[in-house]
């Protein structure tokens, strides 16, 4: 079977634990993502998502084990992978503009000053950013704005594996709808790979071709990886009316409500621990089969 485009293999995150010893927050867990998949990471606050996120960056060293993109190991940042956190980490004393235009001049020193801002122009279009306002600092822009800004950034890179880290935590209702789906269209065109921490459930529906669902630390584990099994182009209003959208949301409720703590913290004796595959279609079954959507709940208890 041929590797897949990042593959991680046997990671295991230790940390002192202040008292003389350790705490293992994961051991052995190993994955792979093909390329140009949009792959979200759910699981409970502390399970290690930010964690396997640093160590996919290169910003992190892991205990053990290795992190392998198109069969090179990571180690260190580099721009073929680019990170957007909920914090934008946009610098402050550039306009909009310079703060994409200052990655794309850095992966493109050959290109002339012209073609550098036309590029970067176009990606802060793509979400939505144009006119005098790509000339505004951080500061003078909304959050959502600058959100927009950090996406555009990252994707004008062209990085070959993009990073989001709860891109849209800080963001209201309606903003995050809408860059989500800014989001959506900036990634259909390019076929980059992304890979994206997130708390909300519907959010990773909407963008994931695979949600990832991490158990309770300590010996977290990535125990299962479920398709979403609906069709794109995706709109947030449209999903819901898909037959197998509320058995992948009633699937993800659950783990996160109730399997994630009742397999926290065991040990497994697999040297390899890969999450099982889980593939929900609803499509052809028989009308009588109930469907009722279930009440909507917190899911971040
Ligand atoms: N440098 C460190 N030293 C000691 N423990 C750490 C360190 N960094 C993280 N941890 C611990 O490792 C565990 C995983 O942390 P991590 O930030 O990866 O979790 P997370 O799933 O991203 O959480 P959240 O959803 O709250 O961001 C936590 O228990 C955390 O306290």
């Amino acid at each position: 079977m041929s590797k897949p485009f990042l593959s991680i293999e046997r990671l295991t995150q230790t940390y002192p634990d202040g008292q003389g010893g350790s705490t293992t927050v994961f051991e052995n867990a190993s994955f792979g993502i093909e390329k140009g998949e949009f792959v979200c990471i759910l699981g409970h606050s502390g399970c290690g998502k930010s964690t396997i996120m640093n160590i996919l960056a290169g910003l992190a060293e892991p205990t053990s084990g290795v992190v392998k993109m198109d069969g090179l190991e990571v180690s260190g940042p580099s721009l073929d992978r680019g990170v957007v956190f909920q914090n934008y980490s946009l610098l402050p004393w550039l306009s909009a503009l310079k703060n994409v235009t200052f990655g794309v001049k850095a992966r493109h020193p050959d290109w002339s000053r012209e073609k550098v801002e036309a590029h970067a122009r176009d990606f802060l279009a793509k979400v939505g950013l144009e006119g005098d306002v790509v000339h505004r600092k951080p500061s003078q822009l909304s959050g959502g704005m600058r959100q927009r800004v950090s996406i555009a950034r990252a994707f004008a890179n062209h990085p070959k594996l993009l990073l989001l880290d709860e891109p849209f935590g800080a963001l209201d209702a309606l903003t995050r709808g809408t860059i989500q789906e800014e989001l959506l269209k900036i990634w259909s065109g390019t076929e980059q790979t992304v890979f994206m921490i997130t708390h909300d459930i519907d959010e990773a529906i909407l963008l994931a071709d695979r949600i990832l669902l991490m158990t309770n630390g300590p010996f977290a584990r990535v125990a299962e990886s479920v398709e979403i099994t609906i069709p794109r182009p995706r709109k947030r209003t449209e999903i819901v009316e898909h037959p197998n959208y509320y058995a992948i949301r009633n699937h993800l409720v659950q783990f996160l409500g109730h399997r994630s703590k009742e397999l926290a913290g065991k040990q497994s004796d697999d040297a390899d621990q890969r999450p099982e595959t889980v593939r929900l279609e609803k499509t052809g079954q028989a009308e009588d089969e109930p469907s009722a959507p279930p009440p909507l709940r917190a899911v971040n208890d």
